[in-house]
């Protein structure tokens, strides 16, 4: 019987590699991004973001994460441009944090890490669904956007207010006409290497898009999060906090900068 993965002392990252080899793979996440050698490419277009607030479902503690899902059988919520070629729809988006604030994200910065990491997971229209996808090396494009510690976060104030419904794992409820767009930096400028899922099946099929401007969560936002639990209804309470991958060798991949 496999116990399931985890960020524990004996089902977490480091343990990942029995159950999925992968875990070893040429092109795993998250990586630290070295500002000084991304490579500015200036044929890197724009992202454009293109999300319809109509198409979000509903909110789960999926036992990992606190992830919020979007129908995803037209093209309402898309992104375009970038480093990707034709277009992905938005299928979920989720975060990772840490028990403090000096730690939480998932890439790091030249060796910084932030509180928080959103992620916001799309998938290749040109493959049948996000299944398909993503299992091919084009399948998936995940914009990460860090979450910094200032001033109190309107936006995401929307999905902090629910996160009493959802609080053990494997408990979900609706949650409708949320818009992303209000959860992204007011610039895009972005660094974009060919990576990994950073959880379990660590599928390298993702094109990463990190934006290099955060966003604010305050202090006690931020402590909304750590009020999520691991566990399920019943179990003694283990709160859902570190959730995130260290960072993983480059072994030679390339970073790409939007901009100088
Ligand atoms: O953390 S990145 C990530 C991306 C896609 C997914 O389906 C799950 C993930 O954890
Ligand atoms: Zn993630």
């Amino acid at each position: 019987m496999s116990h399931d993965w985890g960020y524990g002392a004996d089902n977490g990252p480091d343990t990942w590699h029995e159950q999925f080899p992968i875990a070893n793979g040429p092109r795993q996440s998250p990586i630290d991004l070295v500002t000084a050698e991304a490579r500015y490419d200036p044929e890197l277009r724009p992202l454009t973001l293109r999300y319809d607030p109509s198409v979000s479902l509903d909110i789960i503690n999926n036992g990992h994460s606190v992830q919020v899902t979007f129908a995803d059988d037209k093209d309402a919520s898309t992104l375009t441009g970038g480093p990707i070629t034709g277009i992905y729809r938005l299928k979920q988006f989720h975060f990772h944090w840490g028990s403090s604030d000096d730690k939480g994200s998932e890439h790091t910065v030249d060796g910084k890490l932030y509180p928080a990491e959103l992620h916001l997971v799309h998938w290749n229209t040109s493959y049948p669904n996000f299944g398909e996808a993503s299992s091919k090396s084009d399948g998936l494009a995940v914009v990460g956007v860090f979450l910094e510690i200032g001033a109190e976060n309107p936006q995401l104030q929307k999905v902090i207010d629910v996160l009493d419904a959802i609080k053990a794992n494997a408990t979900q409820t609706s949650f409708a006409d949320f818009d992303p767009t209000m959860l992204l930096p007011n610039t895009l400028d972005y660094w974009t290497y060919d990576g990994s899922l950073t959880t379990p099946p660590l599928l390298e099929s993702v094109t990463w898009i990190v934006c290099k401007k955060s966003i604010s969560a305050s202090p006690a936002q931020m402590e909304k999060f750590r009020g999520l639990l691991f566990s399920v209804e019943g179990e003694p309470e283990c709160h859902m906090v570190d959730n995130y991958r260290p960072p993983q060798p480059l072994k030679g991949r390339e970073v790409r900068s939007s901009s100088k």
